[in-house]
């Protein structure tokens, strides 16, 4: 695998139409990611296209409910074949085991990713108005602990933690990182960044850049720019 093969770019967009422009634009791309704005708009449809063109799909819907609905929402969601698929930790040790177990007897499950501390807190926000007594850092390992111990494959964090969850989690655990920002992008509402070379040398498996590419004028040269920047790590 190349280091732009590590890289998964969102598909951030109101609408279909725009995100199957997206595809168009950038053929190199081979790891797409489908949120929440495309799939409350227009459902499943694009993780068919995504299937046909042959890419890989992260299904980031991050569930947060009762174990007997996430697990439900699990397995739905593995009908469409997708690579990754997201829940938060916080949803609690019972429904992060729940939801393992509702995918584990499929032939080819989708990896289950937990949502640690989102990109966008910082913490000040997690201390004021989360109340959450914890250092930053420490929060993010016991989340991410948590969901390793429940089964699931891996975790959703910020560059700025993946080196210690890498050290204490272990190779075998899956880290994918967005907060990543070039050194000529803007963070925009993220606020725990690094740059992509840096997040793949603190550990990350993969890194979900966005805006950065797609909302560059032209996202062609910015994934380019990108892919040359990790060539030589
Ligand atoms: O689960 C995610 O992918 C996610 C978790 C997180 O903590 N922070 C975060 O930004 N994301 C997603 O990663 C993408 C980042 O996009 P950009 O900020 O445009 O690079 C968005 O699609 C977010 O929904």
């Amino acid at each position: 695998m190349t280091n732009s093969d590590r890289i998964i770019v969102p598909l951030d967009v109101p609408d279909l139409e725009q995100a199957i422009a997206l595809l168009d634009l950038l053929p190199e791309v081979n790891f797409w990611k489908v949120g929440l704005e495309l799939f409350v708009s227009s459902g499943a449809e694009i993780l068919g296209i995504l299937q046909e063109r042959q890419k890989k799909s992260f299904l980031d819907l991050k569930f947060h409910d009762i174990p007997n609905t996430v697990a439900g929402a699990c397995r739905s969601a593995s009908r469409y074949q997708v690579d990754l698929l997201t829940l938060h930790a916080t949803a609690g040790r019972q429904a992060l085991t729940a939801a393992k177990g509702a995918i584990s007897d499929l032939l080819s499950p989708p990896k289950l990713l937990a949502i640690t501390v989102l990109t966008s807190l910082n913490a000040r926000e997690l201390a004021l108005d989360l109340k959450i007594p914890l250092e930053l850092s420490e929060y993010a390992l016991n989340l991410a602990l948590l969901g390793k111990e429940s089964g699931i494959d891996g975790a959703v964090c910020s560059p700025q933690e993946v080196a210690q969850l890498r050290r204490v989690c272990g190779e075998d655990f899956l880290l994918v990182c967005p907060g990543v920002r070039p050194s000529w992008s803007i963070k925009g509402d993220q606020s725990r960044v690094m740059t992509p070379a840096q997040a793949l040398k603190a550990g990350a498996d993969y890194l979900v850049i966005g805006r950065p590419i797609t909302g560059a004028e032209e996202p062609k040269v910015a994934w380019t720019k990108i892919c040359h920047e990790l060539a030589d790590i």
